[in-house]
């Protein structure tokens, strides 16, 4: 199967996970990036049977627009029963790194506010140990190189993500050489650093469920 056939499987998943909790009540909250756009595409075809979405992101909210979904500010809605979302690594106790489009706070505010977080992936983004993906920092811009040189102190090769603007007018610092042995201690510290805006580890919150594609099918894996 290519990368393409299984991303387009866990996003088929999902719709199956989500689908018997449906009801005209439900606002899903939806993640970023090419995973995503195809659970957002499956759930286009169930429209009708949930009352809208909230999106980690101006793309996903254009896609869903696009299919007729309606949808949300999250301050409208408070409390999400879902949120699926696709991940650049996830390791056995689904902490993950996000944000390799740059959604990455959003996604984290949207999945803060779900009461189970779906992550979708084929099994190439499976690892033993986050980091060989560098890890994005979302920062206000006037405090890139500050982070940068904190980032440095902590370990990391951060790079400056050129000509990239978040959503929420911000700037990216990618990580490089900077493997994670402890996600939930370097999420905090990271978060520490004055001008920092979010880290691209979930680990604090990791994911509920990984529904993961491989060439054997769709597994369904819980954190160890
Ligand atoms: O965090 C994200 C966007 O900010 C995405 O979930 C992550 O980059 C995975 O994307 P894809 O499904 O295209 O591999």
């Amino acid at each position: 199967m290519t990368q393409d056939e299984l991303k387009d499987a866990v996003a088929a998943a999902a719709i199956d996970e989500i689908r018997p909790n449906l009801g005209n009540d439900i606002v899903i909250g939806v993640g970023t990036g090419s995973t995503a756009n195809r659970f957002i595409d499956r759930l286009a075809e169930l429209r009708g049977d949930f009352r809208g979405a909230v999106a980690s992101s101006e793309a996903s909210a254009k896609r869903l627009r696009g299919h007729g979904i309606d949808l949300f500010e999250l301050n409208e809605v408070g409390t999400l029963p879902v949120y699926v979302d696709g991940a650049d690594e996830v390791n056995a106790h689904l902490h993950m790194i996000k944000g390799g489009g740059a959604a990455l706070t959003r996604e984290k505010i949207v999945a803060a506010c779900a009461e189970r977080f779906i992550c979708i992936a084929d099994a190439s983004k499976q690892v033993a140990t986050l980091g060989d993906f560098p890890l994005p920092v979302e920062v206000i811009p006037m405090a890139r190189s500050y982070v940068a040189r904190e980032l440095v102190k902590l370990g990391a090769d951060p790079v400056y993500r050129q000509g990239v603007i978040t959503d929420n007018g911000n700037q990216i610092l990618d990580c490089y050489e900077f493997m994670i042995e402890d996600p939930i201690a370097i999420e905090a510290r990271i978060n520490a650093i004055v001008g920092v805006v979010t880290n691209g580890l979930f680990a604090a919150r990791g994911a509920d469920l990984l529904l993961l594609g491989g060439e054997q099918g769709v597994e369904r894996l819980m954190p160890a």
